[in-house]
Formats: structure tokens, sequence, C-alpha cells
């Protein structure tokens, strides 16, 4: 099926490209603003004149405005559908960038450039956040400031009672969970599970940097949320990490979590990684992050250490005590984050093989790959306009290197793995189930195991 494109007026991607895009852009240049004097501070030069101090080169500033004047120049192109242009920096993933780009213009087979409303959704949005990591990238001393940083920062701040309540629960299961039984422990996994899917709601790419923290604590409302979860393969999940532990002579038991948003949804995934582990169920865990600022929330390294650093120094005994386990799984290597520059790059994942053959070799090592996200599952299913009811497996498009799981809170018009009709009753309630901020209440935990995996599992 088709790509998903601005150029299906009405479309969530359509609005997308013509209102959000344009917002996150003038919530950037407006950031890089407000911390002018920031750069002043922290970039000048002072030169003594006799008892005078003059702070003569102001690095920082003119960086700021040469990133602002790109970025400004960035959101016109956007709003007048110019073509797509391709990347004028040196940075390493140029290249791959530009051949896609190619890849792009070959498709449209002469029906004009790749541009922002008639290029696929997946390649103009993800190609916004590459341009503006060069905006700041190629402005030292600027160069390493996080324009989202912020918004990060006070979706973890704003998240506190829920963090608090989530960090608490934890400490209080871990006390006894050598004494859970199977089924306790499987209660238990899956309710750490639907706390990990609905931190998802928790992206701020999709309320174009507006407040979406978690309020608080989701282990309450669980129960009543469960009728919102679409595909819920949770029982294959237990049953193919079980199989995998009674497997456990071996090889270790690996689980990679492919992150998505900071703030509350990360301690939500860290919660289900110690769980993972104290349980038993898993011997190592894998994080994959984005090595550039990314969909405004999404975790970079600075975001996993910051939030690590910010538990362990938490005035609250059980934040603290999360943090300070936490902060030596990493150091005992059982907890082990990487971010490498293929989760930033517009491919989807059938891709992966070619593009970043490394990353998929890794990938297979794993027992169980969580991808998170709405953006994942876009680039897991391809980003197309599916059939509702086509099976998962067929969507990834042989992406398969090892047993994967999607957690993904809806925030985009495509849907595959759903039983006849379900889809379509759905609409018939809420006809814009799939993308307003009201309904994204639709979530979904699909899972796919090729034959020969489970039969491994056996
Ligand atoms: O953080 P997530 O779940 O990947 O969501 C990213 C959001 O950004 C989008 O790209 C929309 O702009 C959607 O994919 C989704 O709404
Ligand atoms: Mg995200």
């Amino acid at each position: 099926p088709v790509s998903l494109s601005g150029r299906f007026k009405g479309s969530f991607a359509y609005f997308t490209i013509k209102d959000r895009l344009p917002q996150i852009l003038t919530r950037v240049i407006d950031t890089l603003h407000r911390h002018k004097n920031e750069f002043f501070e922290e970039h000048g030069i002072d030169v003594q004149i006799g008892t005078f101090v003059l702070r003569l080169f102001q690095k920082g500033v003119e960086a700021e405005k040469r990133a602002i004047s790109f970025l400004s120049k960035l959101r016109n192109e956007l709003q007048t559908d110019k073509p797509v242009t391709p990347l004028e920096d040196e940075l390493p993933d140029a290249a791959l960038w530009n051949q896609y780009l190619d890849y792009q213009r070959n498709l449209s087979n002469g029906n004009g450039e790749p541009s922002w409303f008639q290029s696929p959704w997946l390649f103009v949005e993800c190609y916004m956040y590459r341009r503006i990591h060069a905006a700041l990238a190629q402005n030292p001393p600027i160069d390493n400031f996080d324009v989202f940083k912020e918004g990060k920062a006070q979706n973890f701040f704003e998240s506190q009672e829920a963090v608090i309540g989530l960090c608490t629960y934890f400490q209080e299961l871990l006390k006894n969970i050598k004494d859970l039984d199977e089924k306790q422990l499987q209660e238990e996994l899956f309710k750490l599970l639907q706390v990990s899917l609905w931190g998802n709601k928790c992206d701020l790419s999709f309320s174009a940097g507006e407040d979406s923290s978690q309020k608080s604590s989701p282990l309450q409302s669980l129960e009543n949320m469960v009728p919102y979860i679409l595909v819920n393969d949770m029982e294959k999940l237990w049953s193919l990490l079980v199989n995998a532990k009674k497997n456990r002579t071996e090889s270790n038991v690996r689980v990679d979590i492919i992150l998505d948003n900071a703030g509350f949804e990360l301690v939500s995934d860290l919660v289900l990684a110690d769980f993972l582990l104290s349980s038993k169920l898993a011997d190592e865990i894998y994080f994959h992050g984005k090595s550039i600022p990314w969909y405004v929330s999404d975790t970079t390294k600075h975001d996993f250490n910051w939030t690590l650093k910010q538990l362990q120094s938490a005035n609250h005994m059980w934040m603290s005590r999360c943090g300070i386990n936490w902060e030596g799984n990493l150091k005992k290597g059982v907890w082990v984050f990487c971010d490498h520059m293929f989760w930033t790059l517009p491919h989807d994942f059938s891709s992966m093989g070619g593009v970043a053959p490394d990353l998929y070799a890794e990938l297979q090592m794993s027992n169980l790959l969580l991808f998170k996200g709405d953006l994942n599952y876009r680039k897991l299913t391809g980003d197309r306009k599916w059939e509702y009811t086509v099976p998962f497996h067929q969507a990834l498009n042989k992406f398969h290197p090892a047993p994967l799981c999607s957690l993904r809170t809806l925030k985009s018009d495509t849907q595959v793995g759903l039983k006849p009709g379900q889809g379509e009753q759905i609409q018939a309630s809420e006809p814009d189930w799939m993308s307003s901020q009201e309904s994204h209440d639709h979530v979904l935990l699909d899972i796919s195991v090729t034959k020969e995996q489970m039969n491994h599992y056996q």
C-alpha cells in the first residue's frame, strides 16, 4: 500500500505537516531566543582594558543568530512546500540521508522533486528533526545545545506524583518478589507492561511541545483501561519469556528495549526492565536510545543518565533507591545503553539489514525486542495505508531479527493486526480514533514471533 503523505489532504499527515511541524519549529526558534543570555554568558571572550572588562567576542550569540536564520528558512521551506534539499553538513549520517533523498527522487519517477507535502510523511518529519540538529551542530559553540531539553525535564518534573507512585509500588513489590509464584509473577509483569504501554501517551511531539506529563499514577486505572487495548499479546509475551528462561542453559536471556520518550515513559520502561531482571525472567537488558535530539521528547544518552541522576538525588526514599539500583545495573553491565545512528534515519526497519547490518546483527542476539511508541510502530510497518486486518507479521516486511513486540499508543493513521470489523466498529463511534488528542486512548501490545523462533523456545 502507498506511504502516508501530506498529499492526502485532510489526513493526519497533512495536518501534522501543515500545523504541528511549523509549531514545533517555532517553539525551537523561541527556545534559542530565550537562551540568548545563556549563550552570551557561556561563550563570550572577555578583554581587560584598564579597570574595564569588555566582552568582545560574541561567538555564542552569533551562533544563535545563524541557527535561528537557518531554522526560519527551514520553516518557510516547509510552509511553502519547497523541494526537500540535500544535507550540506558533514555529519556522519549525511551521505545516507542524501542517498535516501535520491531514492525518493527516483521513486517520484519524474513527477516533480520530493517535497514536504508530496513525499512520504515519515521521510519529511524525520528530515525536519535532522535539519534542526544540523542547525545547532553546524554552529559551535552552541552545537551541543539540546533544543528539547527543557520540555523533557519539565515532563519529568510534572510527572513527579506518578513517578513516586510507581517507584513506591515497585520497591514494595521487590521486597517479596522471591516468594511470588508463577501466576503472581505473570500478573505483575502484565501490570508493569501496561504502565509502560500507557506511559507512551506522554510524548511531546504529538502535543507539539504542550504539556503531556503523567499527572497521577496509572496503576490505579489499569483495570478500566484494558478495554482500550486493541491488540493484547501479553500471554504470548509471557510464554516466550518463560520458554526462554527454561532454555537459559545455553545462554543468557537478553531483552532489548527500543526506547521512545524521556520523562514518565522512560521511568515506566526502567521499572519494567528492573522487574524482568529481579524476577529472573531476563539476565540482561539493552536499551536503544537516540544519538541526537529527536521528535521533541525521544530519549538520548544525556536524558537517560540525567533521569537516573534525578532519581538518585530525589528527596524520596523509593525514587532514590530506584536510581541507585539502576546506576548499579549499568555499572554491573546487566543494563547497557546504546544509540545507533540508524534510529534517527528516515528508513523503515525493513531496510536495517542493508543500511545498518551491525545493528541488525546486534538485535539478533536478543530473545525479545520491545519497541516503544508510535514512531517505532510506523517504522516497523513502513508507515503505509494498510488494511486494518493485515497481519502484523506481514507488515514487518521481513524485518525479524528476533521475536519482537510493539507497545504503542495510536498517534497516527496506520494500523494493522486487527480482527475483521474491529477497526470499522471503532471508526463508526470515533471517526478520528487514530489521531485525535482526545481519543488517543487506543493502544496495542502486538507481538510477532516466527515459527522457527517459537520452536527454538519450545
Ligand atoms: O513518541 P511517539 O509515540 O513515537 O509519537 C511520536 C508522534 O509523532 C508523530 O510523528 C506525529 O507527529 C506520530 O508518530 C506520533 O504522534
Ligand atoms: Mg517519541
